[in-house]
């Protein structure tokens, strides 16, 4: 009854007693045949043009007064007469049909965003080349919907239908991902913050949708080479009116260590704050992340990501008629895969990868079902991944879920976790998403509370000084220590303890807001020069007790190291001895994760 079906929704209630009647004809009882479609040659042959058969038949159809029965004949021969005009009113009235579908997603995706609620688009992975003829386990996606198909034991099957946003099957191709994207990234240059993470069981497509392929072509990019050449081109559309000056940061959490890029060979965040003015600038600083990601082979993706990686955007744009200053921030996240290591097969150092991942990602679970109680205590500090996320789950931010499967029978255990872990993310409430909007006046107060925060803090460095005069420090160890770490510094001020805003490094004195964050725990901000330097130690589920110390210390000293390049076959540990430790541990954190879900 597809055509009853879609008859109702282009005007539900508006076709009485629709029948569908033998051989390709619909029957409406009480009238005479109306043989709008004798000119289609080979009649029904496709879903398409059984729909566009039904538009045009129902707008003949209420053009002849509402009454008659439609009968629609294969093989009949066409019309000469009218055939023009048919032929427009269809393609007319089949795109009437894609709209009207279209703004009813449009609006619900509105009605979403006032809400605040998290996005979620689900995108299907193909089958990759090599892979045996397999059946799938998606049994159709229409919009926002997709149904697993879920084989029982005792022989029948059962189906699932899962509805987000969006969800984009095999044949999605990157632009297309993008193209619905797009709107969402604009808005950073309007001032709002955006996070978009990419999530899923390994080798499910990730990577794919953030950066592409491991070989590149244009058409193959992924989501954040489009959003960076677009802030771009939007940026010099508007440049008559704002002037936008853009930064960018790549950063990856691996075992638990914040790993920065540069090309200066530092891993500090502030250093890697490169400000960028043309997408080629973006590309580079993106292909020196990609390069030097922990990647490895395993048995489930043969390029599997060993760690979490965020590409990070600042924008500041000034009015230039009203001096007004708007800040945005937007993070792209490329989230390492959920995996069972008994299927990956991983040992060793790949093992111990795997737990942090799954553990992460247990906390990302955690704290996502603590937004969905709306419980008072989400415990973001457990992991750093969380961190980093915060403002983007908990804050005022625009934030989008890409929830990613993988077709195969042998995945619909992790599909159906994956797919209900993504129905929960959807559930998420953030509140209507803010403006960090200044007006001049604003800024020009906040400019002088900094200067005043900077002299005052030159003169408690003096005071300093002359009370306890110590020998100089090296440079190295400061860094270790984090006593020069921009996370400590914090770009946030201290009349603006409750803003999630970010601020720049010139608006702040470094010692003072060290003191006030000593009295009074300060709100995460949402860069992650802010994060990522005072986390607690990993919780210890699992951890020998013998353990625990040199855990801390990998938590604590591990914030800022010296630049620490990770290559897959060539990763710099700083405590080898801890890999035997962690090897010991269970491997079933990863069928924990699962089972959260289940
Ligand atoms: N939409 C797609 N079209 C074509 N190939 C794809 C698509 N999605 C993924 N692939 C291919 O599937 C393989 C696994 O994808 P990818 O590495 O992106 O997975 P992942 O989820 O990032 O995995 P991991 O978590 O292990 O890093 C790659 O070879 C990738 O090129």
């Amino acid at each position: 009854m597809v055509l009853c079906n879609v008859l109702n929704k282009i005007q539900p209630g508006a076709v009485p007693k629709v029948v569908e009647g033998p051989s390709d004809s619909v029957i409406i009882p009480d009238g005479a045949a109306l043989s709008a479609f004798q000119y289609f040659e080979n009649g029904w042959k496709s879903a398409t043009s059984r729909i566009m058969n039904c538009v045009l038949a129902l707008s003949e159809w209420k053009l002849s007064g509402g009454h008659g029965s439609w009968k629609f004949g294969a093989n009949r021969k066409p019309s000469s007469s009218g055939t023009g005009k048919h032929l427009h009113s269809l393609a007319s009235a089949a795109s009437g049909y894609q709209r009207v579908l279209e703004e009813n997603r449009k609006l619900y995706n509105q009605v979403q965003d006032l809400k605040g609620n998290i996005r979620v688009y689900c995108r299907v992975r193909p089958f990759l080349n090599g892979q045996p003829n397999l059946v799938t386990t998606v049994d159709s996606i229409e919009e926002g919907n997709i149904v697993i198909t879920i084989p029982s034991k005792y022989g029948k099957e059962s189906r699932r239908l899962f509805s987000f946003n969006k969800v984009f099957g095999p044949a999605a191709t990157q632009a297309a991902v993008f193209q619905d994207t797009q709107a969402l990234i604009r808005s950073v240059l309007d001032g709002f913050n955006v996070c978009i993470f990419a999530y899923g069981q390994t080798g499910s497509g990730k990577t794919f949708t953030m950066t592409g392929p491991n070989e590149l072509k244009e058409e193959s990019l992924g989501v954040n080479y489009w959003a960076l050449s677009d802030l771009f081109v939007l940026a010099n559309q508007r440049k008559d009116t704002i002037s936008y000056d853009n930064s960018v940061q790549m950063l990856e959490i691996y075992n638990e260590q914040a790993i920065y890029f540069s090309q200066n060979g530092i891993n500090v965040p502030e250093a890697n704050l490169v400000p960028v003015s043309s997408t080629s600038d973006v590309i580079n600083l993106m292909n020196l992340g990609h390069k030097n990601r922990a990647v490895s082979s395993t048995a489930m993706n043969d390029r599997s990501s060993r760690s979490h990686s965020c590409l990070t955007v600042h924008v500041q744009g000034r009015n230039l008629t009203s001096g007004g200053i708007l800040r945005g921030s937007m993070h792209l996240v490329d989230l390492a895969g959920s995996e069972r290591v008994d299927k990956s097969e991983v040992t060793g150092d790949r093992l111990k990868e795997a737990q942090h991942i799954n553990k992460s990602l247990a906390a990302l679970g955690d704290v996502i079902a603590s937004l969905v109680q709306k419980s008072t205590h989400v415990l973001y500090m457990n992991s750093k991944l969380t961190q980093l996320l915060q403002d983007s789950l908990g804050g005022q931010a625009k934030t989008l879920m890409f929830v990613h499967i993988s077709p195969e029978p042998d995945a619909l255990g992790e599909t159906l976790s994956t797919l209900k872990f993504a129905e929960r993310v959807a559930t998420v409430e953030l509140g209507a998403a803010r403006v960090n909007k200044d007006g001049s006046d604003v800024k020009e107060l906040k400019d002088q509370i900094a200067s005043l925060k900077a002299a005052l803090a030159r003169k408690d460095g003096e005071s300093e000084h002359l009370q306890f005069a110590r020998p100089s420090t090296p440079d190295r160890l400061k860094l270790k220590s984090g006593s020069s770490s921009p996370s400590n510094s914090s770009s946030q001020s201290v009349g603006d303890v409750s803003s999630n805003r970010r601020q720049p490094m010139e608006e702040v004195g470094n010692t003072q807001v060290r003191k006030q964050s000593a009295i009074k725990p300060r709100r995460k901000s949402l860069d992650p020069r802010d994060l990522l330097a005072s986390s607690p130690p990993w919780p210890t589920v699992g951890i020998p007790v013998l353990n625990r110390k040199e855990e801390d210390r990998e938590s604590v000293s591990g914030d800022w190291v010296d630049k620490v390049m990770v290559n897959k076959d060539d990763i710099l540990y700083r405590d080898d001895n801890l890999l035997t430790h962690w090897e010991a541990d269970n491997t079933q954190l990863s069928e924990k994760f699962y089972q959260n879900y289940p």
